[in-house]
């Protein structure tokens, strides 16, 4: 199987065209739709991801501002620019990068954005609907693995899907969405015993560990999907995923590559709920 890989990138260049087009169908109506991307401190990593989050708004002629912010700011001070944002009629989104240093509670500033700009989905408002099966902004990292499943034609109904990693942005929420379209789900995590003897069983296996090419060909199912979320630099700091590529590719029936998989899908959805959250303000 050499012909296997999911291109994340072509299917994020093909869900970013649609985007495109509700773009200029609002900048019409006279809404050009804006994100706001708050950045706090010179984490180079998320440097990198923040910097390909405004070109693409660019491209896509959305508005963009990046907020730039010292490392030491107060929360009281970062829930001041969120505030300033929530009241800013030419931002439609807001995404506040995480992680955030350490004197800052992530939740409460989470919490502290506008529902109806909380295009990274992360607000309690937002999981909630999404968990009871509401329209609403989904994460972006799970939303596009989903559309990568449904370009790549994999059937979800009836099959297997195992999830390994349980956070509140990716893990969790991939379990919900894969769940509402009839999967059978297993969330798998650092301290489940036996990994081995779940993944095995896995038709759909998603792997977020944080471990870089933790998961081989030896964890998973003759023709199973499997999903790379990691970001990782290995030892001659080149991009990795979670999955050691080489080895899996040869049991997968399909699988995501690291770079080129699952991030470009995370930035197209973030582009597709801007916008949505821009039609929104037509309609309300
Ligand atoms: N509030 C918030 N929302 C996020 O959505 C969010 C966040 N915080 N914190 C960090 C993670 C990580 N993340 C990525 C987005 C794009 C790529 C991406 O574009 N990756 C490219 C390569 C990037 C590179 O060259 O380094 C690829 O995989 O092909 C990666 C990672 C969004 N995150
Ligand atoms: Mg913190």
């Amino acid at each position: 199987m050499s012909n296997n890989k999911i291109d994340g990138k072509q299917i994020a260049s093909q869900v970013t065209e649609k985007v495109q087009e509700r773009v200029e169908r609002l900048k019409e109506q006279g809404v050009t739709p804006g994100l706001a991307v708050v950045l706090v401190g010179n984490n180079p990593a998320s440097q990198t991801y923040v910097n390909n989050k405004t070109k693409t708004c660019e491209r896509l002629g959305m508005h963009s501002v990046m907020i730039e912010l010292e490392e030491n700011i107060t929360e009281q001070e970062l829930l001041k620019h969120v505030e300033t944002l929530n009241n800013d009629k030419k931002i439609h989104g807001i995404l506040v990068q995480l992680p955030l240093p350490k004197q800052i509670d992530e939740d409460r500033v989470i919490a502290a954005i506008s529902p109806l700009k909380d295009v990274d989905g992360f607000h309690p408002e937002s999981v909630g609907k999404m968990m009871i099966g509401q329209p609403t902004f989904l994460s972006c990292t799970p939303f596009g693995i989903m559309k990568l499943l449904e370009y790549s034609d994999v059937e979800i109904a009836g099959k297997h899907a195992v999830i390994i990693g349980r956070s509140n942005i990716v893990g969790k929420p991939m379990g919900q969405l894969l769940l509402q379209k009839d999967a059978t789900v297993t969330y798998c995590h650092s301290k489940t015993k036996d990994l081995h003897t779940f993944t095995k069983q896995a038709d759909i296996l998603v792997v977020a560990t944080g471990r870089a090419k933790m998961i081989d060909a030896s964890f998973i199912k003759e023709g199973a999907v499997v999903i790379d979320v990691g970001i990782n630099r290995d030892e001659h700091n080149k991009l990795c995923g979670d999955v050691d590529f080489a080895s899996a590719q040869a049991v997968a029936s399909k699988i995501t590559p690291v770079p080129g998989g699952v991030g470009p899908m995370t930035i197209a959805m973030l582009m597709e709920n801007t916008c949505l959250a821009a039609e929104n303000t037509l309609i309300n």
